[in-house]
């Protein structure tokens, strides 16, 4: 089923974009970002977890998830790097996360006065099964600290943003969706569909 229609101004899309993850509070953030700016509903898929590059990983993540959905679909893949660690764990951060925790990673710099750190979204845009998906990096720096604030998404107690004094467990949701990694690489996607002229002509029947 076609999800885009050619047009003089610009590509006509005919579906709404499908945003794929099994992240809970992802969604909820990129809810709150893009508003209604760019039409889209949301999907709760497990897909798996691949290794590489983090643009590589992202945009595999895409074609498997187009290919599942048969449509235009939105997903992304969130990195934490420490800067000592070249980057590292990077694209890991979630099984680093789950196996040694908030303190875990803290001790993983104590042998380094270096406890810079950027927090990475990368978001893959591919607009069908067969079509090469485009990526949008949004990088946030800070630094690794003691867990500070509620603990409820992820490395948010951990990370604290350069130039703010608390973490972004601490920020009110709103000032985190400012500044955060998530929303600069949102904001890419946002410019890429004002640029390329695409607009939506939702066909109720698909
Ligand atoms: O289904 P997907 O979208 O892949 O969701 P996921 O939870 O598997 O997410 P990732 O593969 O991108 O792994 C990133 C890890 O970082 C966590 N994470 C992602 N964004 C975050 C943010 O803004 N603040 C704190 N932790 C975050 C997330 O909970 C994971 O543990
Ligand atoms: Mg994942």
């Amino acid at each position: 089923m076609a999800a885009t229609r050619a047009a003089a101004s610009g590509a006509v899309l005919t579906r709404r974009i499908t945003f794929v993850t099994g992240n809970a509070k992802k969604l909820e953030e990129v809810k709150s970002i893009l508003g209604n700016s760019i039409p889209f509903q949301s999907l709760k898929l497990d897909l798996p977890e691949l290794q590489g590059e983090p643009e590589e990983i992202s945009k595999e993540k895409a074609r498997l998830a187009a290919k599942e959905i048969q449509g235009p679909v939105l997903v992304e893949d969130t990195c934490l790097c420490f800067n000592a660690l070249g980057g590292l764990p990077g694209p890991y951060i979630k099984w680093f996360l789950e196996k040694i925790g908030h303190k875990g990673l803290n001790n993983l710099l104590m042998a380094y006065e270096d406890k810079s750190a950027y927090a990475m979204c990368v978001f893959s845009l591919a607009l069908g099964p067969n079509v090469e998906p485009i990526t949008f990096v949004g990088k946030t720096p800070g630094k690794i600290v003691l867990p500070r604030g509620p603990n409820d998404f992820g490395w948010d107690p951990i990370f604290q943003p350069d130039g703010y004094e608390q973490t972004y467990a601490e920020m009110p949701k709103e000032e985190k969706n400012k500044i955060s990694h998530r929303s600069k690489s949102l904001s890419l996607v946002k410019s890429h569909f004002a640029e390329t002229g695409y607009f939506f002509q939702i066909d109720p029947s698909i």
